[in-house]
């Protein structure tokens, strides 16, 4: 047991209730982020609830919004949660983080269903995928993990100021150490390699967040970037050799619930305001790469981003 407490890392103790506050996380469908959700979706101020195992009152609980490219999986992920969890506002809502088309729908969805957002949780994410392109013609690991929740952050961020304090988390990676900006080839075309898209993709997140941070000063709204671990997980899927791996050190992976905890701890722990902008591995701050450091780069993948995506974003 000692040894599987050591793999499993660093656990969220903080027990912050949400009662009423509105949560959106992508990719919630399956693996962190599903976690991440069930253990949201769990935090409602009702005593009701755990005296009687009665469904608490909606105004009691997290209103928790999956938003994933599968409304089927969503939809069955969010039963299992409501079932477990006996909050019933475990809500199902499309979104394709690869067709900016979608993000935009969605946010105009969200926006006139919700007058608040408390938690906007930017899990979703791919690795490894053979060289593709999304709708917009961004390289796939680009376009998902970094530029569709960049453009799902920009069109939510009003209702997440009206609703401050309120928090963004982005998962990032450990794997962001090797990642770089290659202004010169963003999209891959001159050189591509699947592995290394996927760790530019995750500097991309590290460098985004701590962007957001220095934009947002003031404003009630703090954002983390978070490395969950190595983590069983449908990750890997793209990769057979990943998958062999994951098979053979399997005890000494994270579950996906051990995974949550990262983030976790950056959407609900007390006091974080101050460390906006950082990044966090096993619930605590953890270390980043030079080039995840460089102001310069992050600026100019800001500025790069939103002419990508058509977007004006001070
Ligand atoms: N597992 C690990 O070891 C590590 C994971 N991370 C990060 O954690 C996050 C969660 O990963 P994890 O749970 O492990 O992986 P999973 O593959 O289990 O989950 C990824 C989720 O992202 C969704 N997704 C993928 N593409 C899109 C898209 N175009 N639009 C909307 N949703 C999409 C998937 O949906 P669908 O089911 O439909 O494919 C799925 O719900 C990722 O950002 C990943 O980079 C970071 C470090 C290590
Ligand atoms: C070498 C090796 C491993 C491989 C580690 C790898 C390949 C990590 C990849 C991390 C990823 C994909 C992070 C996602 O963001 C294991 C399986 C831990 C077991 C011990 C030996």
């Amino acid at each position: 047991p000692s040894i599987r407490k050591f793999f499993a890392g660093g656990v969220c103790r903080t027990d912050v209730q949400l009662p009423g506050k509105i949560v959106v996380i992508t990719g919630a469908n399956t693996g962190i982020g599903k976690e991440t959700a069930r253990e949201l979706a769990r935090r409602g101020k009702s005593l009701h609830f755990h005296v009687h195992r009665a469904a608490p009152p909606a105004f009691l609980t997290a209103r928790v919004y999956i938003a994933c490219r599968d409304v089927l999986k969503g939809e069955s992920a969010a039963s299992e949660i409501r079932a477990d969890t006996k909050n019933s506002q475990v809500l199902v809502r499309k979104l394709d983080l690869s067709d900016t088309k979608s993000i935009r729908a969605f946010a105009e969805g969200f926006l006139a269903e919700e007058k608040q957002l408390h938690i906007l949780i930017n899990n979703a994410g791919v690795m490894m995928c053979p060289y593709s392109k999304t709708a917009d013609g961004f390289e796939t690991h680009l376009g998902v993990n970094h530029l569709g929740h960049f453009l799902l952050t920009h069109l939510l961020l009003e209702r997440l100021k009206e609703s401050a304090p309120a928090r963004v988390v982005n998962l990032s990676s450990v794997v962001h150490i090797a990642g770089k900006i290659r202004f010169h080839d963003l999209q891959g075309e001159k050189r591509y390699s699947r592995g290394f898209a996927y760790c530019h993709s995750k500097l991309a997140n590290v460098l985004f967040t701590r962007e957001l941070a220095k934009k947002l000063q003031g404003t009630g709204v703090t954002t983390y970037s978070v490395h969950p671990g190595i983590v069983r997980s449908e990750l890997v899927r793209h990769s057979f050799l990943m998958c062999l791996l994951w098979r053979l050190f399997s005890p000494f992976l994270k579950s996906a619930r051990e995974g949550a905890q990262t983030s976790l701890h950056c959407a609900l722990a007390e006091g974080l305001e101050p460390l906006s902008g950082k990044y966090f591995s096993d619930c605590k701050r953890a270390w980043v790469s030079p080039r995840a450091r460089n102001n310069q780069t992050a600026e100019r993948l800001w500025a790069v981003s939103c002419e990508l995506l058509g977007i004006q974003w001070k």
